[in-house]
C-alpha cells in the first residue's frame, strides 16, 4: 500500500481521530481542566501513566517525595535548602491531588465526604465481592471491619499473645542453628515469621515457614502486590474490570498460592465453628452455607488481604529496625542497655507494664515505621458527588468532585518541617522532651494511617514487633556482615545508611544480612 493508497483508508481515518483525540484531551487537561492551575510534572498533568511509570519502577514513593521539592517556591528553597520548602501539593496525574500537610491529612483521612478511591476495586477477586480493604461503600466497609476487627482487638490481643510467643520462640532457635557461613538474611526469615503468626491468627493452621518449606509460596506477595499498585494508579483499569486479584495471582504464581490458601480454609472449616477464641472473624463468617460461592469467595479475599496486612508490613518494620539497630552502634548499645536491665529472666518479657516501659524501644519501632513506612505510598481517596452543596476544602483548596487525593506517607515522613534531618536514624526524637512529640510533629506520624480506615492491628503491630526485639537482645548480640544488599542499597535513596526500600503497594526489601552471637542459652522448649 502506498501512501496516496493509505491516506484515503479506514485505518488512516482511525488514526487521524485517535490523534485528534488524544490532542484535544491533553489540551483539555493542561488548558481548561479544574486542576489546570495546580503545579506537578507536565506528563502527570497529560496522563495517569505517570503515577504508572513510577510504580512500574517501583520507586513512586521517592518520585514523589522529589516532586514536592522540586515544585516548591524556589526563592524560599534556595535560602534553607530542597528539604525546607516543599510544595505543599502536587498535581501527581489528571484528576490527581497529593498534599504534604498535618492539615491536608486531617482534611482528607478524617472527612466523611471523602470514600476510598474506586481504583481499589482492582483487588476485588471477583465483581460483587468485597473485603475490609476495598469495600468502598461505607456501611459495607463498617461491617467488614467490625468482623475483622475482632480478631486483633485489644481483648483478643492478650489470646494471641502465647500463639506470637511461640512462634518468637521458634524464630530464636532458628538464630542459633549452625550455618555456613553464619550469615541471615533477615528479610527472609522474618517474612516466614511473621506468616506463621498469620497462619495461626487468621486460620489456626501451621503454616510451619519456619521450619518446613512445604507452604514457601504463601509468604511470597510482592509481585502481586506489585502489579496491583501499577494498576492503582491507573484507576482506568479497575473501571474496565480488566484485571482481578484472583487472575493477577493466577498469571504470577499458578495455583501454588491458591492451593495453600484452599488447605487452610479447609483446615479451618473442619475444625468447626465453635470454641476458637482466637478465630472470632474466621468462626462467624463461616455460618455461610457451603454453596453460597459468594460469600466463600468473599472469606478467601479477606483471608488473602490479612495475611499479607498482618505479615508484609510487620517483616518490612522489623528488616528495617534490625537494620538501623545494627547500623547505629549508640542506638544499639541504648536499647541493649534498656532490655536487659528492664527484665531480669525471659520469661517476663511479654506484654504488661515492663515492656510499655521500654520507652526506648517503642521510639526505635516508631523510627523505624517513620523512615521505612511499609505502606510508603500515597493511600487514595476520593471526594464524592453528595447532596451537600458546600464544596470539598481541603487545606484551603477547593476539590472538584471525583478528584483522587491523599496524602503521601514516605513524603511526609521524611518532611523536614516536621522530622528536621528526615534522613538520619535518630530514635530520641520520639523520646518524652524532644521536637518529635509536639503535637504536629506526632500527627504527621502515620505508617497506620487514620481515621475510619486506619489499621485495625496496630496494637498487635506493636506487641508482635516488640515482643521479637526485646527477645532476640535478650539472648543475642548481633551484627551486619555485607551481603548483596551493599552492591546498590545505600546509593539508592542518596543518602548514606538509609534501609532502602521500593514501593510496590507494601515495601518490598532485602536483607540485612545479619550475623548472631549467643549471649545466654535458650531457655524456650523445643
Ligand atoms: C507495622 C505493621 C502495620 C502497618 C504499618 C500497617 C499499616 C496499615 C495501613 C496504612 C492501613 C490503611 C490502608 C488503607 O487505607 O488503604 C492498614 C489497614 C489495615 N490493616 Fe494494618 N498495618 C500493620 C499491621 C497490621 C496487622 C498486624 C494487622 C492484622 C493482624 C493489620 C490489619 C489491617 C486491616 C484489616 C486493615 C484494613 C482496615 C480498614 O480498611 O478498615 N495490619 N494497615
Amino acid at each position: 500500500m502506498d501512501i496516496a493508497q493509505f491516506t484515503m483508508s479506514p485505518a488512516a481515518y482511525v488514526a487521524c481521530l485517535a490523534v485528534a483525540y488524544f490532542v484535544l484531551l491533553g489540551t483539555y487537561r493542561l488548558l481548561f481542566h479544574p486542576l489546570r492551575r495546580y503545579p506537578g510534572p507536565l506528563f502527570a498533568k497529560l496522563s495517569g501513566l505517570y503515577g504508572a511509570f513510577y510504580a512500574y519502577r517501583s520507586d513512586l514513593h521517592r518520585q514523589t517525595f522529589k516532586d514536592h521539592a522540586r515544585f516548591g517556591e524556589p526563592s524560599l528553597r534556595k535560602d534553607t535548602g530542597n528539604d525546607r520548602h516543599i510544595c505543599p501539593v502536587i498535581r501527581q496525574g489528571p484528576n490527581k491531588l497529593v498534599f504534604n500537610s498535618v492539615r491536608a491529612l486531617h482534611d482528607i483521612y478524617l472527612s466523611d465526604r471523602v470514600t476510598k478511591s474506586r481504583a481499589y476495586l482492582i483487588s476485588q477477586r471477583a465483581p460483587g465481592v468485597y473485603g475490609v480493604f476495598n469495600a468502598i461503600d461505607k456501611q459495607l466497609h463498617q461491617t467488614k471491619r467490625k468482623l475483622v476487627g475482632q480478631v486483633v482487638n485489644e481483648r483478643s490481643l492478650r489470646t494471641l499473645e502465647p500463639i506470637i510467643h511461640r512462634q518468637i520462640d521458634i524464630f530464636l532457635q532458628q538464630l542459633s542453628l549452625p550455618r555456613d557461613p553464619g550469615i541471615l538474611n533477615m528479610t527472609k526469615i522474618l517474612r516466614h515469621l511473621t506468616m506463621d503468626i498469620m497462619g495461626h491468627i487468621a486460620f489456626s493452621y501451621p503454616f510451619n515457614l519456619q521450619t518446613d518449606p512445604t507452604h514457601k509460596y504463601i509468604a511470597d506477595t510482592t509481585n502481586v502486590n506489585y502489579l496491583l499498585n501499577i494498576a492503582i494508579q491507573l484507576p482506568v483499569l479497575a473501571a474496565f474490570r480488566i484485571l482481578t486479584l484472583s487472575s493477577l495471582r493466577a498469571l504470577i504464581r499458578g495455583r501454588s498460592y491458591l492451593n495453600i490458601l484452599e488447605t487452610a480454609i479447609k483446615h479451618r472449616f473442619s475444625q468447626g465453628c465453635r470454641g476458637k477464641h482466637d478465630l472470632l472473624y474466621m468462626t462467624d463468617t463461616m455460618r455461610v452455607s457451603d454453596d453460597d460461592e459468594t460469600s466463600l469467595e468473599e472469606i478467601r479475599n479477606e483471608a488473602v488481604f490479612f495475611l499479607g496486612a498482618g505479615s508484609d508490613t510487620l517483616t518490612a518494620t522489623l528488616s528495617a529496625l534490625f537494620y538501623y539497630l545494627s547500623a547505629n552502634e549508640q542506638c544499639y548499645q541504648r536499647l541493649a542497655k534498656e532490655i536487659r536491665s528492664t527484665f531480669t529472666n525471659a520469661g517476663e518479657i511479654q506484654s504488661g507494664p515492663r515492656l510499655a516501659n521500654c520507652r526506648y524501644l517503642r521510639a526505635c519501632i516508631d523510627e523505624a515505621l517513620r523512615m521505612c513506612p511499609p505502606l510508603p505510598g500515597t493511600l487514595w481517596r476520593e471526594s464524592v458527588i453528595d447532596t451537600v452543596s458546600l464544596p470539598l476544602i481541603i487545606e484551603g483548596h477547593f476539590i472538584p468532585a471525583g478528584t483522587e487525593i491523599g496524602v503521601n506517607t514516605y513524603a511526609l515522613h521524611h518532611n523536614a518541617e516536621y522530622f528536621p534531618e528526615p534522613f538520619m536514624f535518630k530514635p530520641e526524637r520520639w523520646l518524652p522532651g524532644s521536637t518529635a512529640t509536639s503535637s504536629a510533629t506526632r500527627a504527621a506520624f502515620i505508617p497506620f494511617s487514620i481515621g475510619p480506615r486506619g489499621c485495625v492491628g496496630k496494637a498487635m503491630a506493636y506487641l508482635e514487633a516488640s515482643l521479637v526485639v526485646a527477645k532476640t537482645m535478650w539472648y543475642y548480640d548481633f551484627e551486619q556482615v555485607s551481603g548483596p544488599l551493599d552492591q546498590h542499597s545505600y546509593q539508592m535513596e542518596q543518602h548514606h545508611n538509609v534501609y532502602p526500600i521500593k514501593d510496590k503497594l507494601v515495601a518490598s526489601h532485602d536483607g540485612p544480612y545479619l550475623c548472631f552471637h549467643t549471649l545466654r542459652k535458650l531457655t524456650v522448649p523445643t
